[in-house]
């Protein structure tokens, strides 16, 4: 049976299927976990599994083996620590001081503790803040494995006493309390984005873990909201990170926040099957090589789209190859034909969404009058091609001369819609480039980028840090030489406050028992470590920004889908004035604190310092 015969049977394909880039979008599904995330108990279960498999003589037995390993390794990331987000994910640290706390009886005293950045990254003067739904899942699930305590047996000290163990193996963050901002919400320097309160022994225990859920989710998300803003809403992004990214679990952390921040979706299959994330793709250039001549075509038919009927496509392509010459200007002849080859092969395989890598030779002599010819021949048979792909050379110029092409295409053959291509472009795009393509002009309707995207290349970390503010009701502040590093003491809340403009114009912190400020009433905001840096600000609304999101052993709050925390993300970018987002020297955002908090806090910072002498 000839592919042909096959392609007629998508002569009665969805059309809602045309006009996408290859795309395979499957329902969203958010709690299925990765296979190599399971932990480290059931996976070395099922390593003994598969050994079992590898000695098994007979391929019927391996057979029925290797169903029910499958099985099990699908149940264990059920209902096991199915993720390597575990209690151990940790500092040692962590670990050391909660048995010191244990030992010194101390572990029950109620601690709060912060967790902040203290600069923008990028350069920047905003942050989206992400991972707060992985916060919450860890320590929803926060439970140590008697085969984690078995491990911390062997590090610890001999003397460590069982029962520290016994404690930690019963140990779950039931009567801690976690206040947030909404992920997705615009943060900025110093506003605590987590308070946490419980034990110390239990809250302590939590600081790596969020720090490393919270730090990077953001940085990626910023990163993407960045990109987004350097480029506009009207274009479409996708992120092409996942074989540049910091490891797999970095290459899925990416494309889920990078999606947060504004990007439409990703080349990343499992994140589309994890997170519901829209997956998109073109082809790489090893398909555009991997034919030499119009020879090497196995399949050469493809079968009318309306009427059924058997076309010779190939033929169709090679002689549309011939009348595009004179209008492009270019010689039919010195097209190359392995590239052609390529391309009808391809368009074989996806009539409804073809769309060619173009550079693999030379853009303009080769790819483009070739993808054209394939496009006409498509259309013959009554399919709409999609675009192409640019990934080298200057992407604004070859971007317009494609896209001229594509008009005076559209004209000669009197088919509209070639000029309305979609011209994807990629190749080592960051933000600059951006910035500087919307600059010079361009006609690229999608970018696809990688690297700079999901590496951060610009700044590859974030600050956030997890301070003790507060402890047995005491106030606890860690002093420092530099005054942005000096922590804001004691439980704290967080107001939003707008202008009559409907933008928001500034943060303010207040301490825990103060009243909430109200709309029209002014007041005194501070600079929390600047005596002269204050004004008066009269709110026109007011927004608190912390929900409880974790008490009583539940998750408090319902939690958005990732489609509705992007949705949101870009609602909260809004809110902000433009001098704010703007690329170069954006205007700080101001975070202010009360004069009752910035009295109580100087207060302590004084009391905390000794007085030194001279000599
Ligand atoms: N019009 C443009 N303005 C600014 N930067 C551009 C423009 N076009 C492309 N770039 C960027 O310039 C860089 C070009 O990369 P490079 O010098 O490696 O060239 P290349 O096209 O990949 O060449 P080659 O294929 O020969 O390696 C990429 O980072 C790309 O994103
Ligand atoms: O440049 P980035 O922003 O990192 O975007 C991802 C890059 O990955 C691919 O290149 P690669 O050379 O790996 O494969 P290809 O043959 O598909 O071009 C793609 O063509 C992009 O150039
Ligand atoms: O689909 C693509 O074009 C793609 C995917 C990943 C990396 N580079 C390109
Ligand atoms: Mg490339």
């Amino acid at each position: 049976m000839c592919a042909s015969s096959r392609v007629c049977k998508m002569a009665t394909i969805n059309t809602s299927e045309e006009n996408t880039l290859l795309d395979n979008q499957s329902s969203s599904s958010t709690d299925i976990k990765p296979p190599y995330l399971i932990n480290s108990e059931p996976y070395s279960v099922a390593k003994q599994l598969l050994s079992k498999i590898d000695k098994c003589s007979s391929s019927s037995q391996r057979e029925s083996l290797n169903s029910i390993t499958s099985e099990k390794i699908s149940l264990m990331t059920a209902s096991e620590q199915s993720s390597v987000v575990q209690p151990l994910l940790t500092d040692l640290y962590q670990i050391s001081m909660a048995y010191a706390y244990w030992k010194a009886n101390k572990h029950q005293e109620m601690a709060t503790f912060d967790l902040y950045f203290r600069k923008n990254p990028f350069g920047g003067e905003y942050t989206l803040f992400a991972g707060l739904e992985e916060c919450l899942k860890f320590i929803r699930d926060y439970k140590f494995h008697p085969t984690d305590i078995d491990y911390l047996r062997t590090v610890l000290p001999t003397y460590t006493e069982q029962e520290y163990y016994d404690y930690l193996l019963q140990l779950d963050m039931n009567n801690i309390k976690i206040y947030a901002v909404p992920e997705g919400t615009v943060v900025f320097p110093r506003i605590p984005l987590l308070r946490i309160e419980g034990p110390i022994l239990k809250t302590q225990l939590l600081e790596t873990t969020l720090l490393t859920l919270v730090n990077y989710a953001s940085l990626v998300a910023t990163n993407a909201a960045r990109f987004r803003s350097a480029i506009g809403t009207e274009k479409a992004l996708l992120e092409f990170g996942l074989r540049r990214a910091q490891g797999p679990d970095g290459g899925l952390s990416a494309s889920k926040y990078c999606y947060l921040g504004g990007f439409d979706g990703t080349s990343n299959v499992l994140a589309g099957k994890l997170y519901g994330i829209p997956i998109k793709g073109t082809h790489a250039h090893a398909y555009v090589s991997s034919y030499e001549s119009m020879d090497d075509l196995t399949e050469r038919e493809l079968c009318d789209r309306k009427s059924g009927e058997r076309r010779p496509f190939a033929d169709l392509c090679l002689k549309y190859l011939n009348e595009l010459g004179p209008i492009l200007k270019i010689l039919p002849e010195q097209t190359n034909k392995g590239e052609l080859a390529a391309f009808t092969s391809y368009a074989l395989a996806f009539p409804t969404n073809f769309l060619a890598l173009v550079d693999t030779y030379e853009v303009l002599k080769s790819g483009l009058p070739n993808f054209l010819a394939v496009a006409r021949a498509l259309h013959e048979c009554k399919y709409q091609a999609v675009g192409l792909r640019l990934d080298s050379g200057d992407l604004a110029y070859l971007s317009l001369e494609v896209r001229a092409k594509f008009r005076e295409a559209a004209t000669k053959f009197n088919i509209d819609y070639f000029k309305d291509f979609n011209i994807v472009a990629s190749n080592d795009i960051n933000e600059e480039t951006l910035v500087s393509l919307e600059k010079q002009g361009h006609s690229i309707d999608t970018f696809g980028i990688g690297t700079h995207l999901v590496t951060c290349q610009k700044q590859p970390a974030l600050g956030c840090v997890y301070k003790l503010v507060e402890l047995d009701s005491s106030p606890r502040i860690k002093v420092s030489q530099d005054i942005e590093k000096v922590t804001i003491p004691g439980r704290k809340n967080l107001y939003r406050i707008f202008g009559h403009d409907g933008k928001a114009l500034c943060d303010l912190l207040t301490k825990y028992d103060e009243p909430v400020p109200q709309p029209s009433v002014k007041i005194l905001s501070r600079h929390p470590f600047s005596d002269q840096r204050r004004a008066y600000v009269t709110p026109t609304s007011v927004e608190s920004l912390y929900k409880l999101y974790w008490a009583d052993g539940e998750i408090k709050e319902q939690l958005p889908s990732l489609k509705d925390v992007r949705e949101y993300a870009k609602d909260q970018l809004n809110q902000l004035r433009k001098d704010h987002i703007r690329d170069l020297n954006p205007t700080p955002y101001k975070v202010s604190v009360t004069e009752a908090l910035f009295t109580f806090m100087h207060e302590l910072w004084m009391k905390n310092i000794p007085i030194g002498e001279l000599d």
